[in-house]
């Protein structure tokens, strides 16, 4: 089977081209050679490639900078995915999607599961919500991975953030009000893989009845939560870092897009039907290993 992997430089895309090579003749393009935001490009590549599968964990994740480029977030985060959908559906390929824990509001502070209600509190949000949406209703048999809090020990995220500043700085003040669970891009890729090979192996004649089965949306987080204050004292402490660190308010760290109180996933659809996960201070410790 070939698949189709956008995205192939950010921190999924990279895991994803290594934990994908059993399953197929993986063809992972970039930015370079398929822009999410040139719509006419995104079905040009597809048809050129002819994919039995893709896999999309191309996004727009700047959250602060899409409140003032929603028009591109939306492109990109929605249009796209669309368009991919619809593509795929023509092939008679199927769909791995990435979304995330910002699609909710984050009031009531118990995980969420899949068919809770959604109600996005910032542009990325919405848009990666839109997305959701586009692929749902353009009938591809596909899948939808919501996930959270991604770091790893390549790309732009939260875990090297810190790590520098905490080596840079004696203090950090770091908000202690937002709870969720930081999920490592290497466990995003190969649960993917091991769904994938279940699907691969669920049908018999092409893996209609399995996509029928266990199509849909599954939370993807590792297990456990925690807040952005607590995920940094842990970074920290495996970094062997003496760093002060001071608990303080969303209201204390003032940027331009609202991020949820709480967004931890409960996971267990996934956990109970297709793959373990692990907790995120296994997960951290394994990666900063
Ligand atoms: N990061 C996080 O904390 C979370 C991410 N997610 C979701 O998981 C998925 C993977 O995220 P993650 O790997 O962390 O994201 P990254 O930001 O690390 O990578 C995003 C990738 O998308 C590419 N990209 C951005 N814009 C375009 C474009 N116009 N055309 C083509 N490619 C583009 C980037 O390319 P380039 O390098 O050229 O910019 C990069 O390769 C996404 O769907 C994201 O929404 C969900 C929850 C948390
Ligand atoms: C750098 C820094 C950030 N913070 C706060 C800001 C923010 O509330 C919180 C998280 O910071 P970030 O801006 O790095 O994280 P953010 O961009 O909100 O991360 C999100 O990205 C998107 C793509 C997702 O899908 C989400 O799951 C989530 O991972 O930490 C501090 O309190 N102190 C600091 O020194």
């Amino acid at each position: 089977m070939k698949i189709l992997l956008t995205g192939c430089s950010g921190q999924v895309g990279y895991e994803l081209e290594r934990s994908l090579q059993g399953l197929g003749q993986v063809v992972a393009v970039d930015r370079s050679r398929m822009d999410l935001a040139d719509l006419d490009q995104v079905r040009a590549v597809i048809r050129e490639v002819q994919p039995g599968l893709i896999v999309n964990p191309a996004a727009y994740t700047a959250v602060d900078k899409a409140e003032s480029e929603p028009e591109l977030a939306f492109r990109i985060n929605a249009e796209a995915p669309g368009v991919m959908a619809e593509e795929a559906r023509k092939l008679g390929a199927a769909l791995v999607h990435y979304s995330t824990d910002y699609v909710f509001p984050g009031g009531d502070p118990a995980p969420r599961v899949e068919t809770d209600a959604t109600g996005p509190i910032n542009v990325y949000g919405a848009s990666k919500l839109a997305g959701e949406q586009a692929i749902a209703a353009s009938g591809v048999r596909h899948l939808i991975f919501r996930t959270s809090w991604v770091y790893g020990m390549r790309g732009k995220n939260f875990l090297l953030t810190m790590l520098k500043l905490a080596r840079e700085r004696d203090e950090l003040r770091i908000v202690a009000d937002q709870h969720g669970a930081p999920t490592w891009s290497r466990t995003i890729a190969d649960a993917t893989a091991l769904v994938l090979a279940k699907a691969a192996a669920g049908g018999a004649d092409g893996q209609q009845p399995w996509w029928e089965q266990h199509g849909g949306i599954y939370h993807l987080s590792s297990q456990g939560q925690t807040t952005w204050f607590e995920f940094t004292q842990a970074i920290i402490e495996q970094a062997g870092i003496a760093c002060r660190l001071q608990p303080i308010t969303s209201a204390e760290y003032p940027v331009p897009a609202r991020r949820p109180h709480y967004s931890v996933l409960s996971s267990q659809r996934l956990v109970q039907q297709l793959v373990q996960l692990p907790h995120w201070r296994e997960a951290l410790a394994l990666c900063m290993r």
